[in-house]
């Protein structure tokens, strides 16, 4: 650690706050607290509300306290009087007077206190007589010894800040008593000092644990902070969010610190947009864990997604400092008026995550509309309709001079990311093809002519903590497999994606009659429900309560969802597209954590999925055949994982009965539907609604889709005694132990432990691993 003889330079943002809280001691001289006289302890000027009251005792035989009811009291607390304005005001210690949630981060010293909670700080160790100083016009504040320092850290387990590095002690003593949180915590972040972060924002990585920056971090977060646009690139899971997310803090706590905040300031100062509702709830999240670490007043959030309240989300823009939101309710709140494209126009930080995605075909449109209305320069207090935004847009839009555009994903289009990295064919300029992302991006109004593009992994996509493999089956059999693959991977939060909702909703009660602790997720459930189900499955597995350790869903869940620990993705159906591969794939191996990723499918569907996976991993190939790699110049061949057939055989009978259980249910619940719809209709025409007589003439048009409806119609007809006679049979089969054909290997009711299984066959002389084929392969007998 550094002492005051063994000066170096300091972080410029680290001087700068040192500057302030100087500049802070000097105002409140010259703002009248110059009479203060200097305590034997630090004190320091108090608002009356900001004292430690305490109730007052009172005599027991006083019933009404004569008037003194809820009297109070302080101790420790000097009252002076400004001679010449006659304001009264209060010196207090620490102890009389801990400080309330700190605003804007300038306040350093009452960040200190309330951290280390002493009655004095230390101060910054190598320009301790700046801190200290006595001013004629405030308390004076004795510097306290190294040793002190000291002592008190080794009873409290501080962050450890700067160990180890030499050259970056003096910093990071600060940084220590500030990080520490009185949790004890010891994280040492001096990687990060390089970023030249404030003082609180390396707090609140010291509070998230986070140690170093991962590249992508490393790389953007510089060139966001000296102004630049960027569009930056890297796999899923490698902390995309606070590449953005942590130089809108420090601008945050930059204008916070301006006593004379301009108007702009006080506008929202970052629009984040996400294309799921899930996402954009967890952007919320991540930027609320970074600002919580309790050394300032974090930031006011509004997240603007559908399925809630936009009332509600009205009223919480009002303040907002961040304005998070999917494009369709964003647009929907523009379009409504209440001053907010005005707010909007002046934000700082334009941050479009997952942008290939939001600015794909399809999804692009309300996008376009918001930037068009954000750019509009004339009539800024006009309210937007739909219908004339883009013509007004295309006739004011200029230039954003203010404006930071920042751009992230895990994928962009291979063309574009060679034209946007200098080596793309030269001509056709940005503007060349409307349908394309680079118009779209060319609509975004960087601010400069060329944004900084950071690709911190420009050969693999994918998380290099991840293993891909994929099964083989007939696809009436693929809820078998499912189910099996579940069962082999005991106590593993499972995620599983289909291409609709109807399977989403045919596959969860299906696993859930299985005792699989399944939950679903898919774009046609109330908001409230799909956020509930992510919940669940964040919280369950892993803590001994295997509530929801599967999570069965659509692609709504394929981007940015970061939910710790998933250790599998199953691809039930396969995804659509290569990026759709990467960002599914990219839910589990996340944070340099292993997972592994699965692919169900059938056999005429192999040769497809081959040249799919082939293609996510070409670029990876071609870059390691230029070092001549044998393997490499094959390509990206994906394994066929072989599953015991015999655990498959003895798994059948019950997922057949839990799916004719299920089918049942679904049938019922669609009938019934129906049946509601078609009485509803049959009494607005007047007639009378026969289900039979309908039904039989149906069965007389059977047309494509006759075999499915014709199941229906049987599951619909089983009565409620025919299910739970279903039940109770199924209850009993997976009460069963399953033999699996090798002496004391079975799987117990509903769920198999693999590692026993595994240790027994090693014991009775089996090879490891060949229980479950080549998924020994993918790192699985780990799970
Ligand atoms: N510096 C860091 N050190 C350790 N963990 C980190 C760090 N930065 C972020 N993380 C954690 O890494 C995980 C993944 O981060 P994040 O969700 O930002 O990834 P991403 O790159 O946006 O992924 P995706 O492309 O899937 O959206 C999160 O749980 C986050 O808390």
């Amino acid at each position: 650690m550094a002492t005051t003889d063994n000066k170096r330079a300091l972080p410029a943002k680290v001087a700068a706050m040192k500057a302030r809280k100087r500049q802070r001691v000097d105002d409140g001289g010259a703002q009248g607290h110059g009479a203060a006289p200097a305590g034997k302890k630090a004190k320091s000027a108090r608002q009356v509300d900001d004292l430690v009251w305490k109730d007052a005792a009172m005599p027991d035989r006083l019933d009404d306290y004569e008037g003194f009811f809820g009297l109070e009291e302080v101790d420790d607390v000097e009252v002076f009087k400004d001679t010449t304005s006659g304001q009264v005001s209060f010196l207090a210690t620490a102890a009389a007077a801990p400080p309330k949630t700190v605003k804007g981060g300038a306040e350093v010293e009452d960040v200190l206190a309330v951290v280390a909670g002493e009655e004095e700080w230390a101060g910054f160790e190598d320009a301790e007589e700046a801190v200290t100083e006595p001013s004629a016009a405030a308390p004076a504040k004795p510097a306290k010894s190294k040793k002190g320092v000291k002592a008190k850290k080794a009873a409290r387990k501080p962050v450890a800040v700067g160990k180890g590095d030499g050259g970056k002690g003096d910093a990071a003593a600060a940084f220590e008593t500030l990080a520490d949180g009185g949790e004890g915590i010891e994280t040492d972040v001096s990687a990060w000092l390089p970023l030249k972060l404030s003082p609180d924002t390396l707090a609140s990585l010291a509070k998230l644990k986070f140690s170093k920056p991962t590249p992508i971090q490393r790389a953007a977060i510089t060139e966001i902070l000296a102004g630049h646009d960027v569009i930056g690139k890297a796999s899923t899971g490698s902390g995309k969010t606070l590449a953005f997310g942590i130089p809108i803090l420090e601008r945050f706590l930059e204008l916070r610190s301006n006593p004379q905040r301009s108007e702009t300031s006080k506008a929202p100062l970052a629009l984040l947009l996400a294309p799921t509702r899930e996402l954009a709830h967890q952007l919320e999240k991540h930027l609320a864990a970074l600002c919580s670490s309790g050394a300032f007043e974090p930031p006011s959030i509004a997240t603007l997604t559908g399925g809630l309240s936009v009332q509600k989300q009205q009223r919480r823009l009002v303040n907002a400092d961040i304005v998070i939101g999917t494009p369709g309710r964003l647009w929907e709140v523009i379009s409504s008026g209440q001053g907010t494209m005005k707010a909007l126009s002046k934000i700082q930080f334009l941050v479009v995550d997952e942008a290939d995605r939001l600015l794909s075909e399809g999804h692009f449109k309300e996008v376009e509309e918001i930037l068009n209305a954000l750019d509009r320069k004339e009539d800024a207090d006009d309210e937007v309709s739909g219908d004339d935004a883009e013509v007004d847009a295309e006739r004011t839009a200029a230039p954003n001079t203010v404006r930071q555009t920042l751009v992230f994903s895990a994928t962009f289009d291979r063309g574009l990311q060679r034209k946007l990295s200098g080596k793309g064919r030269p001509g056709g300029g940005l503007m060349s093809s409307r349908e394309s992302m680079e118009y779209l991006l060319s609509k975004l109004n960087f601010r400069e002519d060329t944004p900084k593009f950071i690709d911190v992994n420009p050969i693999n996509q994918l998380a290099s903590g991840l293993k891909e493999g994929l099964v083989e089956c007939v696809g009436t059999e693929k809820d078998l497999y499912l189910y099996a693959l579940i069962m082999l991977h005991v106590n593993t939060r499972t995620l599983v994606f289909t291409n609709s909702i109807d399977a989403v909703r045919r596959i969860t009660p299906l696993l859930q009659n299985l005792g699989v602790p399944a939950v679903a997720l898919h774009s046609g459930m109330v908001q409230k429900a799909r956020l509930r189900s992510v919940e669940r499955f964040t919280q369950g597995g892993l803590t001994g309560q295997p509530s929801s350790s599967v999570l069965v869903a659509t692609d709504v869940a394929a981007r940015g969802l970061d939910i710790k620990n998933v250790q599998l993705v199953i691809h039930y159906h396969l995804p659509r597209a290569a990026d759709s591969y990467v960002h599914r794939s990219g839910r589990t191996a996340r944070a340099g954590q292993p997972g592994s990723s699965i692919l169900i499918c059938g056999p005429e569907e192999v040769a497809g999925v081959r040249r799919l996976v082939a293609k996510v991993h070409a670029q990876a190939a071609v870059s390691h055949s230029q070092t001549g790699s044998e393997a490499a110049k094959q390509g990206f061949y994906i394994r066929t994982l072989d599953i015991d057939r015999r655990i498959v055989a003895r798994l059948k009978p019950r997922t057949t009965l839990a799916k004719q259980l299920a089918d049942a249910v679904i049938a019922k619940e669609k009938g019934h539907k129906e049946d509601s719809f078609m009485r509803a209709a049959a009494e607005e025409l007047g007639v009378e609604y026969d289900s039979e007589e309908f039904e039989a003439q149906a069965n007389g048009r059977r047309g494509r889709g006759g075999d499915r409806k014709k199941k229906e119609r049987e599951a619909r007809g089983l009565s409620r005694d025919d299910i739970g006679a279903l039940r109770a049979d199924l209850r009993e089969m997976l009460r069963q132990r399953i033999n699996v054909g090798v002496s004391e290997k079975y799987l117990t009711s509903g769920r198999v432990d693999v590692d026993e299984l595994l240790r027994q066959q090693e014991s009775g002389g089996g090879k490891t691993g060949e229980f479950l084929g080549t998924v020994s392969h993918l790192g699985l007998d780990d799970a």
